[in-house]
């Protein structure tokens, strides 16, 4: 479960959240959407625990982020919009040492690498990576923990539709298990069939502009400019 309450932050004179406000249930999608500097990431970095708001709240499954930042972040995964690792590691070794984060069993690691199709890269060194595959294996970091909070920004931008399909249908398969996903995005037409509700953020606060599940009765036109 995500809850945001009457979220404020600003950087310096620009006050981007004013009293934002929404949540999203377990078992659901929601897609974010929103003109350039609108909050977005800001939000996502809040409930990430990367950001500390000026007021209001943001719960993980019930724990407030900014004063219980391990607990919540223990419940959720993030994957940024421009996922970036050392280049000397490989892919084996980035995903060992968020697997030790993680309590997740090494045991997973070749499976995980083998999804996302980098088996054969495994043992290549991360600089040597394609944007693509940098992002299949923030795809892999992500998937390690099987959080039920997943956060997502702006994803796939650099995948190709056969990876990008990919990771529509691991969401789908998440969320059908029960996980609460959350992305920011502008590609709306692209994330659209995974989502079940599509929130705008825009003058410093969020509103539902768009529950998706079932017929799409009637569809804000500006919603899709974004
Ligand atoms: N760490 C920071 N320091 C100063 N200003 C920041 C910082 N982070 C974000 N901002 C500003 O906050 C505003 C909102 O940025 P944010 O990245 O949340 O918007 P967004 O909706 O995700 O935008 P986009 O669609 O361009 O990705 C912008 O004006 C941005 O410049």
């Amino acid at each position: 479960m995500i809850e945001v309450a009457d979220l404020y932050k600003s950087f310096g004179d620009a006050a981007v959240l004013q009293g934002a406000s929404f949540s999203a249930a377990p078992g659901t999608a929601t897609v974010l959407v929103g003109p350039n500097g609108s909050g977005k990431t800001t939000t996502l970095h809040v409930l990430a625990g990367l950001v500390t708001p000026d007021a209001g709240t943001a719960r993980i499954d019930g724990t407030d982020v900014t004063t219980d930042r391990t607990a919540a972040q223990e419940r959720l995964a993030f994957l940024p919009q421009d996922v970036r690792f050392h280049d000397a590691l490989t892919p084996r070794q980035v995903l060992r040492f968020y697997a030790g984060l993680r309590d997740a069993p090494d045991a997973r690691l070749d499976a995980l690498l083998d999804d996302v199709g980098l088996a054969d890269a495994a043992q290549k060194s991360c600089g040597a990576l394609s944007g693509g595959m940098r992002q299949r294996l923030g795809i892999a970091v992500f998937e390690l923990a099987r959080a039920p909070v997943l956060l997502l920004d702006e994803p796939g931008l650099s995948l190709d539709p056969k990876w990008r399909g990919f990771l529509m249908d691991r969401l789908r398969a998440r969320v059908e298990e029960g996980a609460a996903v959350l992305m920011a995005t502008h590609l709306l037409d692209v994330w659209r069939p995974l989502a079940d509700r599509v929130l705008r953020c825009e003058g410093g606060t969020v509103r539902e502009v768009e529950p998706t599940t079932g017929a799409v009765a009637s569809v804000d036109e500006n919603a899709s400019a974004v």
